[in-house]
Formats: C-alpha cells, structure tokens, sequence
C-alpha cells in the first residue's frame, strides 16, 4: 500500500504553465523529496497529489487507481504543512483526535490511537496543553500526530521544519527519519533544504522550472549529476564549473595557455566541474594549477577558500581548518582527476 505515481502531470494557472509535464513514481514506503530553486513548482506538484489542486493534464494514481478525480479526503493521503494548522483553542489531545471525531470513529478506538500517536512523538506529557503552550517543534510533532492517526496510505510534508531554529531542524530532522523507519510508509516532501533532501531521502527529484531534471538517490544526484544545473544544486558549496574550454584529444585549454590534462574521452567535454573538496592545495612546485587566494572563510574543521585561477578564474576550494590562509596568498591546487565531472557544449553529462 502506498505507490504514488504521476504520469506527464501538468498544471498552469491562467496562461501560466507551472508544472510542464511530470512523471514520477514513489514506490510503496519510499521517501521521497522534492528540491528546486525557489518557484520551480514544488508546492504545487505536493498539492496535485494531495488533491487541493487541480491538474491540467496527465493522470495520478495512488496504489495503481486514478485518483486524478477525486477530492482530497478520498485520497488517503495526509499533508503536514509548514504553518502546522492546529486549531488553537483545542488541547493537542483535540487537535490530534479531530479527523477522527469527524470521521465518527468510536471514543475508545480515538483514545488508543492518540496516546500511541502521542507516545510515538513524545508528545504525552503534553496532550491537555493548548498549541500556544507548546515550542515550534512540539507544535510541529501535533501536526505530524495528527497525520499519522488517520493511519494514511502516504503523508505529504510541505517544508515542514522551516520554521524552526537551527538545533530544533536538526532533531525533528531525526525524529522524522526515525518516523518513517517506523511506519515503514511513503513520505513525499519539499524542502529548499539540501541537508534535509541529502539526509531523509531514498529518492530526489530535482525540478526547475516545472520540469523534472534528474531523479535520483542522493549518492547518485552527487556523485553522477545529469548536467549542469543539478550538478551546482545538489552539493554546498556548489560545485565548481570551469569556463568553457576546447579539447583536443587530451587536455582542456583556457586562456593564457593554462591547460588540464584529462587524457582520452568518450566525447567532447566543453565544461568541467570539480567539487571544491576535489581541489587540494599544495606548495607552488607540485601544482597542476597556480593560484592566489582572494578570500577565506574559516569554518572550524575546515577552510572555504576563493582562489582567482590565471585563464580559469575564480574557484571554491575546501581545505583542512588548520590551514592558516591570508588574502593575496599565492597557493597551488592539484585537481583529484578522478573525480571531474565532465558535460557537453549543452551542459548535459558525458
Ligand atoms: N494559485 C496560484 N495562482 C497563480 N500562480 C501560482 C499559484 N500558486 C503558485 N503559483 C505560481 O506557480 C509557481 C510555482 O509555485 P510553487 O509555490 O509551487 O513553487 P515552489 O517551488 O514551492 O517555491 P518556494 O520554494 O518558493 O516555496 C510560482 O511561479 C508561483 O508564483
């Protein structure tokens, strides 16, 4: 129980084409997320599959029936949103045993599903307290209560940690990782999150702009980026893409005669990318390439440096935190070769 699948799904509002015809399936308890730059349509594809908008084309099937038609509550889906929508007068016992009342289920059957729920989320010792007792993140583990004790065929999370601080992210990141591990179920998020998108998924799909541009698992997305926009998306600091170049058979040529040795490949490459952990610094007479740092960002355990490459330009280069780097410093890099990305003059992968 609990494939959701889309096939060539579109929507536009007015004249507007917001989502261009997605295809997509998460498999029964899957976890999937959604990541894009801001406007790209995530919402929107979340609200398709919840119900609360309509599509404009293409079909949703939630284990192998169409649903395309059908209201929301016929779904069997349960969205949690950002805004957590409790309902403020009622305690976190109410808000939790609400759907239920309404779906006329017996008092016995709600009070044992809201105290598991409740014990599942840490949430008893607060069930008599009204949500404007309770932190951002207890606020936000009602609205997750909430959702589970309608046992759905899948939930949908709408970027449901961004309004939390830092550490509380980080720990209710973990509670619902535990959560899924628990109910097994298929989850469908959205997030702006890298961290959140690389941590909780089995499944991302990039989109931009209404289209689906890779869809992967996080190793995949990282270390086998499709082209160039999920190559600087997925990965921060991005990764770097050196200015276009020609090659002839061996090495990559830029200006002033800087060149890089590649060796043979299947294909033309006309861009090169190279995570900023795949760069390392080095004494000028072992470098591949010289450098001068132009600024330094001490980060603890490590270094975000910027160089400014002769012919290249400026790159991103993580170096250890011990490193003490001055602006204007002269500094080598050697590039770990084996892991280059390479993409063509279309900026798709070779
Ligand atoms: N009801 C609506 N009417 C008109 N345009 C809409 C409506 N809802 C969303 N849009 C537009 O559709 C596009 C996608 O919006 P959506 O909220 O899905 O993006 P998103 O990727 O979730 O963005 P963000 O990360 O900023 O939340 C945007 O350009 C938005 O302005």
């Amino acid at each position: 129980m609990g494939t959701i699948e889309l096939k060539n799904v579109t929507k536009s509002f007015g004249p507007v084409a917001v989502i261009k015809g997605v295809s997509l399936t998460a498999e029964e308890g899957e976890f999937v997320v959604f990541v894009g730059p801001s406007g790209c349509g995530k919402s929107t594809l979340l609200r398709l599959i919840a119900g609360l908008e309509e599509t404009s084309g293409g079909s949703i099937h939630i284990d192998g029936k169409d649903v395309t038609e059908l209201d929301p509550y016929h779904r069997g889906l349960s969205m949690v949103f950002q805004s957590y929508a409790l309902y403020p007068h009622m305690t976190v016992y109410g808000n939790i045993a609400f759907a239920l009342k309404t779906a006329g289920i017996a008092k016995l059957e709600i009070d044992r599903k809201v105290r598991a729920a409740a014990e599942t989320l840490k949430l008893t010792p607060y069930l008599d307290r009204k949500p404007k007792d309770l932190s951002g993140g207890q606020r936000q583990r009602v609205a997750i209560g909430r959702a589970i004790v309608r046992q759905p065929k899948g939930f949908l999370f709408d970027e449901p940690l961004s309004n939390l601080d830092a550490a509380l992210r980080t720990q209710t990141r973990i509670e619902i990782a535990n959560l899924h591990k628990e109910l097994g179920a298929t989850m469908v998020y959205v997030t702006h999150d890298q961290i959140e998108a690389m941590t909780l998924a089995d499944k991302i799909v990039v989109l931009n702009d209404g289209e689906v541009m890779q869809i992967g698992s996080p190793k995949e997305l990282y270390n086998a980026p499709k082209n160039t926009f999920v190559a600087q998306f997925i990965g921060s600091p991005k990764m770097n893409l050196l200015p276009r170049a020609s090659y002839d058979g061996a090495a990559m040529h830029y200006g002033d005669g800087v060149k890089i040795d590649i060796g043979p490949m299947d294909g033309t490459p006309s861009i090169v990318g190279v995570r900023p952990e795949d760069i390392s610094l080095c004494p000028l007479g072992e470098a591949e390439l010289s450098a001068t740092v132009t600024h330094n960002e001490f980060h603890g355990a490590d270094n975000n440096v910027f160089v400014s490459v002769p012919g290249i330009g400026s790159l991103n280069v993580r170096a250890n935190g011990k490193l003490d780097l001055q602006s204007d410093q002269p500094v080598g890099l050697v590039l770990d070769k084996s892991q280059l990305h390479y993409f063509d003059e279309n900026g798709v992968r070779i």
